[in-house]
Formats: C-alpha cells, sequence, structure tokens
C-alpha cells in the first residue's frame, strides 16, 4: 500500500509523520516501523507518529520509537505533532490532544514553526546514586556531569540504560552540565527505544530542568534555557519544594519534507 509521510524535525529530534484519521493503518509491525525509521533503508527518523482521530480530542499521537516498539510519551514529537495537527487544518492555534501519558495542552504560533507543549505533572524524583531518575512521561536518569562536549554520551549512556536495574524497562539517560557565563544547562541524551544518542530529547530536557530546580533548591516560578546538540529548548514550571506543575516545554517544530513510501500492511 502508498502511503503519504510527512518528516519533521524538533530542536535535531527527527520523527516521520501519518496521517491515520481514515484508519487505512489498522497495525503497524515492530519491523515496518523500524524500516520507515531507517536512516539507510528508509525515510529516517528517532520515532514515528500516527495522527488519529479520538472523541472529545482534536486528535490522538500514537508514538513508536525508532525501534520500532511503541514508546512511552515523547516531547519533541508531542510539538511536532502539534505542527503536523496545523499543517493538516486539524486544529489552528490552540490544541488538547491525547498521548499515552494523558492530555496535552499546547499552543503554536502563527508561522506554526515554534510549540508550548504542556507535560505531565511530576511529584516524584528518586536518587540513584549522585543521579535524579523520574518520570516526565518517559522515564529519565539525570546525572550532572563535566566537559560534556567531549563526553562519550553513547559508551556511558549504553551502559547506565543497559545496567542491572534498568535494563529490563529501559531508560533514557541524560548528562547535563551548566552553561557558563549563561543561565541553563547543556545536555546530551541517550535515549532509549533509539538506542544511540539523539540531537535533543523532550522529555529528557524537561528531566533535566526539574531535576536541577530541585538539585539547586529554586522554587516559585521557573524558566529554564536548555542547549541540546540539535538548538535550544525552554521549560517554563511551579515548584514548590515538593511537587513540579504548570510544566511547559517550549522550542521549535519544523516540517523537513514529505513523500510517499510504500509499505506492507
Ligand atoms: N525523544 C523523545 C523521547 C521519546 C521516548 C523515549 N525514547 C522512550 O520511549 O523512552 C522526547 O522528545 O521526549
Amino acid at each position: 500500500m502508498q502511503i503519504t509521510f510527512y518528516k519533521y524535525q524538533g530542536a535535531g529530534n527527527d520523527f516521520v509523520l501519518i496521517d491515520n484519521r481514515n484508519n487505512e493503518l489498522k497495525s503497524l509491525d515492530k519491523q515496518t516501523v523500524a524500516t520507515l525509521c531507517d536512516r539507510r533503508f528508509g525515510i529516517g527518523g528517532d520515532g514515528l507518529m500516527l495522527l488519529e482521530n479520538e472523541a472529545g480530542y482534536d486528535f490522538k499521537m500514537v508514538y513508536y520509537n525508532a525501534d520500532g516498539n511503541e514508546g512511552s510519551m515523547c516531547g519533541n514529537g508531542g510539538r511536532c505533532i502539534v505542527a503536523f495537527a496545523k499543517h493538516l487544518g486539524v486544529i489552528t492555534d490552540t490544541t488538547k490532544f491525547l498521548a499515552t501519558d494523558g492530555t496535552h495542552h499546547a499552543k503554536i504560533s502563527a508561522e506554526g514553526n515554534w510549540v508550548s507543549l504542556q507535560m505531565i505533572d511530576v511529584d516524584t524524583i528518586n536518587r540513584d546514586g549522585e543521579a535524579y531518575v523520574l518520570n516526565t512521561g518517559s522515564p529519565h536518569y539525570v546525572k550532572l556531569t563535566s566537559d560534556l562536549d567531549v563526553k562519550d554520551v553513547y559508551n556511558d549512556g549504553y551502559a547506565i540504560r543497559n545496567n542491572a536495574t534498568y535494563k529490563a524497562n529501559g531508560i533514557n539517560v541524560n548528562f547535563v552540565e551548566p552553561v557558563r557565563d549563561e543561565e541553563g544547562f547543556f545536555v546530551r541524551t541517550f535515549e532509549r527505544g533509539v538506542e544511540n544518542e539523539t540531537y535533543a530529547c523532550g522529555t529528557g530536557v524537561t528531566a533535566v530542568a526539574l531535576a536541577m530546580a530541585k538539585h539547586n533548591e529554586q522554587f516559585g516560578s521557573i524558566s529554564t534555557p536548555i542547549k541540546v546538540l540539535g538548538g535550544n529548548l525552554n521549560i517554563r514550571f511551579n515548584y514548590d519544594g515538593e511537587k513540579f506543575n504548570n510544566i511547559f516545554l517550549e522550542g521549535p517544530a519544523e516540517l523537513v519534507f514529505q513523500g510517499d513510501i510504500s509499505v506492507d500492511v
């Protein structure tokens, strides 16, 4: 069967998007998703999303990681699917959609390339040694480090993601360093499901911003700029010393190209 796909990127985290409102794709098997996301044998992407109809919502986001498994929440994917929904005419400038972790509200700029996405509230941050472990829609490990620009993120991230604690369910591993002479942080992430470093991870930078507020005992209404390999993101939230709410992940979401490809379904 021939399908039309759209390739989006948000700060270099890239995705294949498909409009499945007519439910033409009844199911996508693991191998088909992995091949579509393959950078040599397919379109290429860190993940694949289906935009589907859902009663009571503007749309539903169905997210697969590049390895073909259905993933948990993807923050940059969420921002990209909002831009896609605007491109399709499903929404105008605000939206309420359903994802695997629940309801999300978002706003998109008039030009359609800047998305502010509300993330789930967070009330638990655990420790694993010096690292912080929390769930922002996907599970994240956050570790402060130095010399992040030359760090071996692939090997160090792989070792943590595959250690005895995390191997079975996996975890996304974020390394973070404060930016010198500027506000905010530089973050590099080894992503579960891609099983490699990506250029950005939205739920990851959200986890970093919350963990760093706890680490630095910063309370109230907070805005945290974060640099990643693929650009700049910003996280806004409230922290009362126990719970984090009104969490917004903000950044670019751009259509790169579109095309047709044949898939076995
Ligand atoms: N790139 C994503 C994270 C996607 C989910 C993740 N790989 C997982 O299933 O653990 C983001 O922007 O949040």
